[in-house]
């Protein structure tokens, strides 16, 4: 089936690089998919032909302006064609992985590549030079997974992952973390954070003596974030996960080194992985969305960052409206406070910025285009639930139909991948005002181009002059482009754009500000024109948002506290998810006194205030602080943003009858065992890999004779196992918590898969040591 695939690529798609296909031969097999994709999005594709997005071309490693209408043609087949293209996988290593284990699995993986390139001939994984140990495959994620030349890679990779060896990220996604170039130690904040794939990356950049706030202003995603972030290799104490609107974010308590500003966005640079991006494009959605960027943007910049600090301002979007319009409006208010510098990602092919650019808005109304498109949702349900009822007929009586036959028809070439009438019929309605014909320019002039955006709805204004009353809601004068003396000093060639087909990924926009001096206190309070032109209930309800950072916990009429369990519920009993948690507080002195007599936690060496609990009373978890998050913490965070996690789980209350309350626990096993002074010891690799790979309970009797009466001296309860050798190099968490029983065994406390990434780690210690 790979073959044959492969073969039809090649008649399909002769320009598709190998390995790759467009929309029509996603691997989804939806001829549907590739029909929306077909069809396209007249005005996304006009309005980014009239914006000039197609009017410079590389040629070799020069990027030059298309001179003639051929090159300028050829340029937007390009962009099209990639733009539609599933995207390819990418994956970095994990930096706190020994680098022997990283070396053996970096050749595994190029011995496992070598399969493939000989069977396929192609180039399957290329090194991203901007990131050590970050690589990008030359296939696409659905071709890995079905294509039986990539089976055995494809698991190299899931296990990778699992494990926590490898992070899978797209390429573009890895740049704004490079870019920021945080430093050991530094003071960080990720203001939209969630779902936290570049908040893991630049966690590993920081170091033990650096601190990130983690925030996202959805209580749901940041608690997915919580989640990412605990994967198993790089539980890292020194994140504080906050929920809170960035816009809004407290700004007294402290002022960080860097800030990284990946803000919410339209998103049309993720078309690749998106499909939604080719049926749903407004420019509508950019132009507010401008708002929104540039309010969380002039909060980072003006409020939280320290003078000599630096921003990255980053969005998946090509549109200008939310990339140099907004950095644009930064340096205005900013008035030479803020500055743009210079970005070098060595070995990736970027854009400059934009220094001009049009302005375009729908031509209707908010009302009549909320209306029209809620007509064309109840029209494409109406067709759809049509073609279901079709579709069920006809497998009742036993016809082979379309839905069926896509599946299949990747393995039979009788079958055609011309769209059929069903999925005409599907097609969602475009919002593109009754264009249904596919975006074909034949000029490149200026004049012409605008005409085609104009034609698929969108009215353009050259400047907010022109923009007539009805429009001037929805059009800001902070969406038009710099003056020409603007122009001059903000620099806005050093800002970057990444196109899909300049090196196979996703769209990207990246920025650096550096704070070259402060701000005045009235400038920085000023949040923007707009606000002084809202309405006055609206206005009020911004002022409400300033104080609802922290969402504390609800009262009831006598003022009490409406928690069930470790959570708060709303008045009905529903639970508030992530909302009004307990603050951080210093663990009872009994229950701390009684930690530090069962694990040896001697005084000297032990920093009793890092030991924290959120709930009051007996707690059940106990979590492990860092110093530079306890400091945040002291300085007042709690009472104005709500925290949604931070630590790694040091004790649990235990269920067991052990000698303490509490079981030691392996997420900040390797934070205590320099303080314990009881219940840990060293093991040699045999017996250390026996409590990974045996079953759940292990007799005593089978370690060596040394830990064994070691082990049988123990009162029954949790203790430490530490790698021979790696007692100072507890980074590598070469560690496993284990539990003395009452019978002469022992039973294992850490969950599979990290046992699993411990396994891998022991075993590639062994084969490096041969
Ligand atoms: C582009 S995503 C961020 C992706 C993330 N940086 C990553 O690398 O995984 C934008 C995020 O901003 C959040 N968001 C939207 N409005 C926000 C606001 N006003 N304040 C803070 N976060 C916001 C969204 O919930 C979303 O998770």
């Amino acid at each position: 089936m790979g073959k044959f695939r492969g073969k039809r690529r090649k008649d399909k798609n002769k320009d598709q690089p190998k390995g790759r296909r467009n929309g029509e031969n996603r691997n989804d097999g939806e001829s549907y998919v590739a029909t929306i994709i077909d069809h396209g999005n007249y005005k996304m594709e006009a309005y980014y032909a009239a914006q000039g997005l197609h009017s410079t071309k590389w040629t070799d490693a020069t990027l030059t302006s298309c001179s003639n209408w051929d090159e300028f043609e050829a340029e937007r087949i390009l962009w099209r064609a990639s733009a539609t293209q599933i995207l390819p996988a990418s994956f970095r290593y994990a930096k706190d992985i020994p680098s022997t284990l990283r070396e053996k699995c970096e050749n595994e993986m190029n011995d496992l590549l070598q399969v493939v390139r000989n069977e396929l001939s192609v180039e399957v994984v290329r090194p991203l030079r901007f990131l050590p140990h970050a690589y990008q495959l030359g296939v696409d994620r659905s071709m890995i997974r079905k294509d039986p030349n990539l089976k055995a890679f494809f698991e190299w990779v899931k296990l990778q992952n699992l494990a926590g060896f490898i992070t899978r990220q797209e390429t573009v996604s890895m740049v704004p973390p490079v870019v920021l170039q945080t430093q050991p130690g530094d003071c960080v904040l990720d203001m939209c954070a969630a779902p936290g794939s570049k908040t893991s990356q630049i966690l590993e950049r920081l170091g033990l003596e650096g601190s990130l706030i983690a925030n996202d202003n959805n209580a749901k995603r940041a608690h997915m974030l919580v989640s990412q972030l605990r994967r198993i290799v790089h539980m890292n104490p020194n994140v504080l996960v906050t929920c809170c609107d960035g816009q809004f974010f407290p700004s007294k308590i402290l002022q960080f080194d860097r800030i990284l500003c990946d803000a919410p966005c339209s998103g049309d640079g993720t078309s690749r992985k998106n499909i939604g991006v080719w049926k749903t494009w407004s420019q509508a959605a950019a132009l507010s969305l401008h708002t929104l960027q540039l309010q969380i943007a002039w909060k980072g910049a003006a409020n939280l960052l320290k003078v000599g600090g630096y921003m990255c301002y980053s969005t998946c979007s090509n549109n200008p409206m939310e990339n140099e319009a907004v950095v644009a409006e930064l340096l205005r208010k900013s008035n030479g406070a803020l500055e743009l510098v210079k970005v070098n990602l060595e070995g990736f092919k970027t854009r400059p910025g934009w220094t001009s650019w049009k302005v375009f808005c729908e031509s209707q109304t908010q009302r009549e285009s909320k209306n029209k498109h809620k007509k064309n949702i109840a029209k494409t349900l109406a067709k759809r639930s049509e073609w279901q009822e079709k579709e069920a007929e006809a497998s009742n009586d036993g016809e082979v139909v379309a839905a069926t036959t896509r599946a299949a028809d990747v393995e039979n070439p009788a079958i055609s991948d011309e769209p059929t009438v069903e999925d005409k019929a599907r097609l969602p309605e475009s919002k593109d005002d009754g264009i249904k014909e596919r975006f074909q320019p034949t000029s490149m002039d200026e004049d012409y181009l605008i005409e085609m955006a104009k034609k698929s709805g969108l009215e353009y204004w050259p400047t907010y002059d022109d923009v007539p009353e009805p429009f001037r809601g929805r059009v800001r004068p902070s969406h038009f482009k710099p003056t020409e003396e603007e122009v001059a000093t903000f620099h806005l060639h050093r800002c970057v754009r990444c196109l899909p087909h300049d090196n196979d990924t996703g769209g990207f926009f990246v920025a650096l500000i550096r704070k070259v001096g402060d701000i005045s206190v009235a400038d920085r309070q000023q949040r923007d024109d707009l606000d002084s032109q809202q309405p006055e209930n609206k206005r009020a309800r911004l002022g409400e948002k300033e104080s609802a950072c922290k969402q504390g916990p609800r009262l009831d009429d006598a003022g009490e506290r409406l928690v069930k369990g470790n959570q708060v519920r709303d008045e009905n009993g529903k639970s508030i998810q992530g909302l009004g948690k307990d603050d951080f507080v210093p663990v009872e002195d009994s229950i701390l006194n009684e930690l530090i007599d069962s694990f040896g936690l001697t005084e000297s060496n032990f920093q009793k205030d890092l030991i924290m609990t959120r709930a009051s009373g007996e707690s059940k978890i106990i979590y492990y602080i860092s110093r530079p998050i306890k400091n945040i913490i002291d300085k007042g965070i709690q009472s104005k943003v709500t925290v949604i996690n931070s630590g790694l789980k040091a004790f649990v209350r235990s269920s067991l009858d052990g000698t303490s309350m509490y079981r030691v626990c392996q997420e900040a096993a390797h934070f205590l065992v320099p303080h314990m002074t009881k219940r840990k010891f060293v093991a040699n690799i045999a017996d250390f890999e026996k409590c990974l790979t045996s079953e759940r309970f292990i007799q005593i009797a089978s370690f060596s004779d040394d830990l064994q009466s070691q082990i049988r001296e123990l009162s029954i309860g949790s203790f430490i196992l530490i790698l021979d050798g790696y007692e100072d190099e507890l980074q590598h968490k070469m560690v496993v918590t284990l539990w003395r029983c009452r019978t002469d065994r022992v039973d294992q406390l850490v969950a599979q898969m990290e046992r699993d990434a411990i396994v891998a780690k022991v075993r590639s210690i062994r084969e490096a040591s041969l």
